[in-house]
């Protein structure tokens, strides 16, 4: 478990539910419970922080996105129950531009009592979004989006933050005793946010990988083909039954609104009746997303090495 071994070295541990899961009603596909996960971690965090400096957060959240607001007063509200400290800047449409937000990042990466930086995305279209994650100091750099954290999880170091959504998605493997070593694993998207760090994690777990993209041809005999697949190409519902394999592992990534104002991912829910197990939308990787991101800002304040 490489990519655990920094919080583990502070006291985190990843819990054993790998006997405990229970299964979808009336199937055999068992549920990775990512918001009970989460939970554990984040009582984790209040514990192990004793004696501690209070880790903290700075967010910076520009523009009116209403569901990047939702995400943030959420991250706040996390943090919040971790016993940790997060302070937000927000900044409107009217007031953005790449100059301001550069500069209260450069002087965020002064400020010592600011352990990490996280700029929530999507940008709005008028601003670089590269060049203003690469303004973040790589110490202070708690999303792992960074060409330098990227690069240290390429090369297998693991010394910088993991991007969220991939490092919340591995733990949960863990946790619920997926053997990882081997198995094909399908990778359905390639977004800097999940698709390529995912595809990097599964890699230096020893995964046989496959990235598929939109261009991707074929796609349903690619996902067939996985033992473990993990969702993120941004469509509802698109994975379905007849693109998996029986007793595959499936990893829903996508969230989106129906017209009946209920959530769903990229997976359509047939696929419960001949997987093995499902993380779900909502309850899977989003809450997963939040707590690695408070125990990134753990490691950032904490483990100085
Ligand atoms: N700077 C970042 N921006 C974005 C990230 C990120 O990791 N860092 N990821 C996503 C959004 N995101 C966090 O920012 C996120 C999305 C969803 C959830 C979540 O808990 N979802 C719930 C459902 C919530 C609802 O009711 O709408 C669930 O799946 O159960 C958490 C975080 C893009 N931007």
């Amino acid at each position: 478990m490489k990519f655990f071994s920094r919080a583990q070295k502070l006291g985190f541990i990843l819990p054993d539910f790998s006997k405990t899961a229970q299964v979808y009603e009336g199937t055999n596909c068992k549920i990775m419970d990512g918001k009970t996960l989460s939970t554990n971690l984040i009582s984790q965090a209040k514990t192990l922080k004793d004696g501690k400096k209070v880790p903290c957060l700075a967010v910076i959240l520009a523009g009116e996105n209403p569901a990047s607001h939702v995400y943030v007063k959420n991250k706040i509200k996390i943090f919040k129950e971790a016993g940790f400290d997060s302070q937000s800047y927000i900044i409107s449409s009217d007031e953005i531009s790449e100059e301001k937000i550069i500069s209260l990042i450069l002087s965020l990466n002064k400020d010592k009592n600011v352990d990490g930086i996280l700029v929530q995305l999507p940008l709005p279209k008028t601003i670089n979004t590269e060049k203003i994650l690469n303004a973040i100091s790589p110490h202070k750099d708690v999303d792992g989006f960074l060409a330098h954290s990227i690069g240290t999880l390429a090369t297998g170091e693991f010394t910088n933050a993991i991007a969220c959504t991939p490092f919340g998605i591995l733990a949960m493997l863990v946790s619920y005793g997926i053997e990882i070593s081997g198995k094909n694993s399908v990778v359905v998207g390639r977004s800097n946010i999940v698709g390529k760090p995912m595809s990097l994690l599964l890699l230096s777990s020893d995964a046989t990988v496959t990235m598929a993209h939109s261009k991707t041809k074929d796609l349903k005999q690619i996902c067939k083909n996985a033992d473990i697949l993990i969702a993120a190409a941004g469509q509802p519902e698109l994975i379905d039954k007849s693109y998996i394999k029986e007793n595959a592992v499936i990893i829903d990534v996508g969230i989106h609104r129906k017209e009946n104002g209920k959530l769903c991912g990229d997976v359509h829910s047939n696929v419960k009746e001949i997987a093995y197990s499902l993380s779900p939308v909502p309850g899977g990787v989003g809450p997963m997303t939040i707590a690695m991101l408070m125990l990134n800002t753990a490691l950032a304040a904490w483990a100085k090495d």
